[in-house]
């Protein structure tokens, strides 16, 4: 299934017709550059194009009042001097003869791109609109917004397709209050917006967008507010609150619709967010949620002001959306510690209403009072002192790195006879080992090898392994007759490399053989119900859940909060995923493990797994082809108390090696 792109050039068709410094950033460029680079990229070819439309009266009725509306229906008939005066009613927005059609073609796409997810005619889309909607109110205009674009969209959903739970994610840099007003006491509506704060120092200066703002009534625990109280937050920061925050939740949520308030002001060079986040960053925030809800996600253009990293941010955003592998994102450093802080404070807010988020007994329950944050406020902070001194516009990134998806998706090494599903390459090669791998597989697996089929497949397997390292193979998976003798010629080859990094992680039990050394080739994550009597080390982390991988909230923990982090934080060349002999991993668990962990090494995963399961190869081999994993059963059980003591263990003791663990402020320490 394809991906929706919906745009019409009509929505470029109004603009700022009097001087206000407020309002001079929104103009129709930003759509077209965006437009443009999609076009000029050989993206917006990709995509499956739908037809705007204007909203009906009905639609936008579903969240704003009929007074506003009968106002708003006026604005085409006024003269200048009218618009201005209808204008000075509002806050930062301006109005203009066609800015009402432009506004119910806004809600209009964003609802033909709803249509066309939830028909199952596309899996996701993007909807490059103006004018942006998330700051809109019942009766208000506001921040550049006329119509609430995705909160309609989240209704309509809703009422016309009966969807139980959506999950919106606001990553524009500022406060979606619309959006908030509109569902705070809903908890069918997870609405979840990060933004620039300062202490309600920034724009629209709302009490009420600090993270203490967990919704109302039945919606309490629905709204999430993540406050940036300081300017330059980076990847690692954005990234922090998805692994720690936002995407444990989500899980919990189990949404059927995904929306996204897509605004780039959040990116870098951005004169109203001033942030340092680099816009491939949105090619992991879009990864990050494909996931969900069976990869139904719609993203909607908010904000973004540069019209340089606008369309850069866009570009990745409609690529992932695409099934193109997310670049590599380097040197990821620790959350500063004012992010840390803010992520401290929404989940010490939110513990009472999410089991992902519940402290592990007896760990301190950790309330940094906010008098403490404004104090702490100033040290530990980002010290670059170049940067504090450019101003947005003047900031300078790298253009980001192209995208190459090789010829071939996946390949897989099966046992004679088998054929591939769907899609899928196979690889079977004759070619005899090296006999210095010959001699390396002797020292450790003696007896095995007197069983001649144990060598049968692995000449494939590292056929397969070359044709990665040349990218001519995205990723693949190969059914081996012992994964620890696959997983040592594997890791042997790919050794060799001066500066190879292969994450190898681990489902199940059992011993992952000497390969796990200390010297940085290699960063193994275990997972099983198993103590090993390997001791954790900075290099081989085993994680032991008392229900091993059949527990799914227990997996999904390990999962987001350490795994992610630690796979980013190491930046592999190559993922080998295994499935170690018994692991009883539930099997939407491990969709969602082969799913995710295709951020990481430009998609080049490798599963193994032994013969016997091959009921598995099916399922594995759909989702590395690049469709969605299925959703988690709904309610995610409240993980065991062990499991969370197990994992928050874990993370305390491997933060100060692996920075990106870090979800707590030190000035709690
Ligand atoms: C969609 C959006 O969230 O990007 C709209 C932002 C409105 C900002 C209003 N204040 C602007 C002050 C100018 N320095
Ligand atoms: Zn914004």
């Amino acid at each position: 299934m394809g991906t929706a792109l919906v745009y019409d050039e009509e929505m470029t068709k109004y603009k700022l017709l009097w001087v206000d410094p407020a309002c001079k950033i929104e103009v129709p460029e930003r759509l077209t550059v965006s437009y443009e680079a999609l076009v000029k990229n050989g993206l917006c070819q990709r995509c499956v194009s739908i037809p705007a439309r204007e909203a009906t009266e009905a639609e936008i009725l579903l969240v704003h009042s009929e007074e506003y509306l009968e106002g708003v229906k006026k604005t085409p008939y006024m003269t200048l001097e009218d618009l201005k005066e209808f204008t000075l009613q509002y806050g930062d927005v301006y109005f203009h003869p066609n800015i009402y059609h432009c506004a119910k073609l806004a809600v209009g796409s964003a609802l033909q791109l709803c249509d066309s997810v939830m028909t199952g005619k596309v899996r996701n889309g993007m909807a490059l609109v103006r004018p942006p909607g998330h700051h809109s109110m019942r009766s208000a205009a506001s921040g550049f917004c006329v119509f609430n674009n995705v909160a309609i969209a989240a209704r309509y959903a809703k009422q016309k397709y009966g969807v139980k739970r959506v999950l919106i994610v606001d990553w524009d840099v500022h406060h979606g209050q619309g959006v908030q007003y509109c569902f705070e006491d809903d908890p069918s509506v997870l609405y979840f917006s990060w933004h620039r704060y300062e202490h309600q120092k920034f724009w629209p200066n709302l009490r009420e967008s600090d993270y203490d703002n967990v919704g109302k009534e039945d919606g309490a625990g629905f709204n999430i507010n993540v406050p940036w109280n300081k300017v330059g937050m980076k990847n690692s920061d954005y990234l922090s609150v998805f692994f720690h925050l936002l995407l444990p939740v989500a899980y919990e949520f189990c949404p059927e619709l995904v929306l996204v308030c897509a605004g780039f002001d959040s990116a870098i060079g951005d004169p109203e967010g001033e942030m340092c986040a680099s816009p491939d960053i949105f090619a992991h925030l879009t990864h990050l949620l494909m996931n969900l809800a069976g990869g139904k996600l719609c993203a909607v253009l908010e904000g973004g002001y540069n019209l340089t990293s606008l369309p850069q941010s866009v570009c990745q955003t409609v690529q992932t959306l695409l099934g193109d592998p997310p670049t590599r994102l380097s040197d990821l450093g620790a959350p500063c510690e004012s992010a840390l802080e803010s992520l401290q404070c929404v989940r010490s807010a939110h513990r009472q209403y999410w089991s992902c988020l519940r402290q592990a007994a007896g760990l301190p329950d950790s309330h940094v009072s906010a008098k403490r944050i404004r104090s702490a406020g100033g040290e530990g902070e980002r010290t670059e002192v170049g940067e504090e001194e450019k101003s947005a516009e003047e900031q300078a990134w790298p253009e980001p790195p192209q995208r190459v998806s090789p010829p071939v998706r996946c390949a897989l090494v099966l046992p004679g006879g088998e054929a591939p599903p769907d899609g899928c390459e196979q690889i079977s090669s004759r070619e005899e080992l090296h006999p210095l791998m010959l001699t390396k597989l002797r020292e450790h697996f003696q007896s095995e090898l007197d069983n001649c089929s144990a060598l049968a497949s692995l000449p494939s397997l590292m056929t397969l392994v070359e044709k990665m390292e040349k990218n001519e193979i995205r990723n693949g998976l190969a059914v081996v007759h012992s994964v620890t003798m696959a997983m040592m010629c594997v890791l042997q080859h790919v050794g060799d490399a001066p500066s190879s990094r292969t994450l190898v992680v681990c489902v199940g039990g059992g011993s992952v053989g000497s390969h796990a050394r200390e010297d940085g080739k290699t960063l193994t994550v275990q997972i099983s119900s198993e103590d090993t009597e390997k001791p954790t080390g900075k290099f081989y982390v085993p994680v032991h859940l008392k229900k091993g991988c059949g527990d799914a909230s227990g997996f999904m923990q390990a999962l987001l909060g350490l795994l992610l982090p630690l796979g980013y934080q190491y930046n592999p060349d190559l993922v080998l995923l295994v499935q170690m002999p018994n692991a009883g991993v539930c099997g939407g668990v491990w969709q969602q493990l082969v799913g995710v962990l295709q951020g990481f090494a430009q998609g080049h995963v490798l599963v193994l797994m032994q013969e016997g399961e091959q009921a598995r190869v099916g399922p594995t081999a759909s989702t590395l082809l690049g469709d969605p994993a299925p959703p988690l059963e709904h309610p995610l059980q409240a993980p065991l108390p062990e499991d969370v003591e197990a994992v928050e263990t874990l993370r305390s003791r491997l933060q100060s090696d692996w920075s990106l663990l870090q979800n707590t402020g030190e000035s709690t320490a």
